[in-house]
């Protein structure tokens, strides 16, 4: 047992997955390394969340810092499922037992990479990349945007058949952290833009080159640089309430992910322009029919009715399908990187414009909703 964590089961488990809840459970007390304090109380919090729901005790004083600092993460995870809490848990128990290296079956060695802001998993040929800020509903900051690139690499390179990306929570992603623009740095409101958008074509790149299948599980509301990279993706699954929202021009800001391209040519440009121009936020079965998802599934049964689907398809013969992924976008590969490297150009000029400023800032003074 790691010292300081205790976990007591109350309340009753849901679901399907209550053995790999409880194995998780077990292999935690097997931990040789201490995982430190953070991680601690995230097992902590996600534990009660799976069990006993959304917190719901007083908060403790200001001065019981122990229990101050778990209340506030287990307080943290309210927009949480029980069900996705259990999932999580699990995947980050997993993740811990992979980092102890080689006592574990046979983890790819990719999997032991530690995660701020992201649950990385590979089981059953799928590696899956989970958005994990479900407090800011899943938001990108400027780290999380290197991790993307790192697990995208990995996930590239490891022996998983297919690579998935979700979210944690309630939202698949809100898009680019708009803080990510608030602090000046050292070097200048300038160089802070041309740094992003270095950044910004770096993860734009590791889409369009991204060996292997590549699907996204939308679970929640998209916005942003999350939604415009979809069009990179190979399949994109979502669930009924799930929307899509690209509100650029409401923050002074211009496309990017690749979508000024392939937007139009998925979707036609009068119903692109909409989306990019206007900000017209779409549900899914709206999206659907536009031709950026794949296929709609009522909210009640996403998962179940998604991972089955994803654990047939990573039953597939591997190289078949990579090389057939290669051949489909291969043609597109160098339009892409030049749509990207103008996409960028054209950001870092709207960046350091008075629209995009005043627009940020109009965010964190009214927070105004979307
Ligand atoms: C390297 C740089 C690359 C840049 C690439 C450019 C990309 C462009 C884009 O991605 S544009 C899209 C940017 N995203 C937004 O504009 C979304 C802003 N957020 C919202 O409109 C809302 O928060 C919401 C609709 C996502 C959710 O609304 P809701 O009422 O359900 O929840 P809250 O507003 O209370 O949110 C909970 C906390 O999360 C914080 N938060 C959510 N999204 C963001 C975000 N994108 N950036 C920063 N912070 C975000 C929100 O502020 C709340 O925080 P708090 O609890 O501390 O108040």
């Amino acid at each position: 047992m790691i010292p300081g964590v205790q976990l007591h089961t109350t309340g009753a488990l849901m679901g399907a997955s209550v053995e790999d809840f409880n194995n998780a459970k077990a292999q935690l007390g097997t931990l040789k390394k201490d995982p430190g304090n953070h991680v601690k109380l995230k097992i902590y919090a996600l534990f009660k969340q799976a069990t006993q729901g959304p917190c719901n005790t007083p908060k403790p004083g200001m001065l019981d810092f122990v229990n101050k600092a778990k209340w506030d993460a287990w307080k943290s995870l309210e927009s949480v499922s029980q069900e996705e809490a259990r999932q999580q848990y699990v995947d980050l128990i997993k993740s811990l037992v992979s980092a102890e290296g080689p006592a574990v079956a046979t983890p790819p060695p990719e999997s032991a990479q530690a995660f701020q802001s992201l649950l990385v998993t590979t089981e059953d040929g799928i590696t899956t990349i989970r958005f994990n800020r479900p407090e800011k509903k899943n938001a990108i900051t400027l780290d999380m945007y290197k991790e993307l690139i790192d697990a995208l690499h990995h996930a590239g390179k490891d022996d998983s058949v297919i690579t998935v990306m979700t979210g944690s929570g309630d939202f698949y992603c809100s898009g680019n952290d708009l803080n990510n623009f608030t602090g000046i740095p050292q070097g200048g409101i300038e160089k802070m833009a041309k740094d992003s958008g270095e950044l910004l074509k770096h993860y734009v790149k590791a889409y369009i080159d991204f060996p292997k299948p590549l699907i996204a599980v939308v679970n929640g509301p998209a916005l942003g640089v999350s939604v415009t990279v979809l069009g990179l993706f190979d399949v994109v699954y979502a669930t009924e309430s799930a929307t899509f929202h690209t509100p650029f021009s409401q923050l002074g800001q211009s496309p990017e992910g690749c979508s000024s391209y392939t937007f139009p040519k998925i979707m036609g440009n009068a119903k692109a322009s909409e989306m990019l121009l206007f900000n017209k936020k779409v549900t899914a079965t709206e999206a659907c029919n536009l031709g950026l998802v794949t296929e709609v599934f009522p909210d009640g049964s996403f998962q179940s009715e998604v991972w089955t689907r994803l654990k047939a398809y990573a039953k597939l013969p591997p190289k078949s399908l990579a090389l057939s992924k290669q051949l489909i976008r291969s043609k597109e590969k160098e339009k892409l990187h030049a749509v990207n490297d103008a996409e960028v150009e054209r950001l870092i000029e709207r960046w350091l414009s008075d629209e995009c400023m005043q627009a940020i800032m109009n965010f964190f003074q009214a927070k105004p909703k979307l």
